[in-house]
């Protein structure tokens, strides 16, 4: 399937799940998401979740971190709506959040951080495929910020759905995730 039926369908799907499939979808992702060995890293970029998109709602994991990997700085983004680029800041207990006119929570006053210094990157995705081929909302927020960042930076996507076989319009700018978390399983795709 391509890109653009791959996001409807998904959009739809994700739309009709109920809160309590959210609900018991994001307590097996916690667990997968927990069970990845965070080890090396020392700049992880999480994504804040747009809650009326129903995406997996990253803050009791990012709050995981915080309580169990103190060496590791969480990194969130600030989106720029016109040039579709994003920018980085550091993400503690303390920072003030407040929602951008897309309904994404974004740090107030914070660090600014290069992109080349991420480690790893947790990445927003409606669905992806058995080669690690992503589909999002088809910006290309995610393409240019990994074209920024250093060549080794884990790729890693959520999903609240398994792969797909294959995303048959993949361009030269789409970066393959590395790994996967779904609620069944987590995908070691390269
Ligand atoms: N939590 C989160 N943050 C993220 C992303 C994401 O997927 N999730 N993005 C990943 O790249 C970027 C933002 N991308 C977005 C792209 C489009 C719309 C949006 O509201 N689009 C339509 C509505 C479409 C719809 O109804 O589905 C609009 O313009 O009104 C929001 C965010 C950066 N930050
Ligand atoms: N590195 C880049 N530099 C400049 N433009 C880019 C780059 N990567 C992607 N783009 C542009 O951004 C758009 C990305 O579209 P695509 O359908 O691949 O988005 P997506 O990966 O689904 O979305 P998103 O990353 O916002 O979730 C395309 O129009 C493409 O030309």
């Amino acid at each position: 399937m391509n890109k653009a039926d791959l996001r409807k369908t998904y959009k739809k799907k994700r739309n009709e799940l109920s809160l309590e499939e959210v609900f018991s979808l994001d307590a097996q992702l916690f667990e997968q998401l927990t069970q990845y060995d965070w080890s090396g890293i020392n700049y992880l970029h999480c994504y804040l979740s747009i809650e009326k998109f129903k995406e997996y709602h990253t803050l009791p994991f990012i709050e995981w971190i915080w309580a169990n990997h103190p060496e590791i700085t969480i990194v969130v983004s600030k989106s720029d709506f016109v040039s579709n680029e994003l920018r980085h800041f550091t993400f503690y207990r303390d920072t003030p959040l407040e929602l951008n006119a897309y309904g994404i929570p974004e740090p107030v006053i914070s660090e600014e951080i290069a992109p080349f210094k991420m480690d790893a990157v947790l990445t927003p995705l409606l669905v992806v495929d058995k080669n690690g081929n992503r589909v999002g909302y088809g910006k290309g927020f995610y393409d240019r910020f990994f074209a920024s960042c250093k060549p080794e930076v884990k790729k890693l996507g959520i999903s609240y759905f398994e792969p797909v076989e294959k995303v048959s319009d993949v361009n030269e700018w789409d970066v393959p995730m590395d790994v996967v978390f779904t609620p069944l399983d987590t995908y070691y795709l390269k």
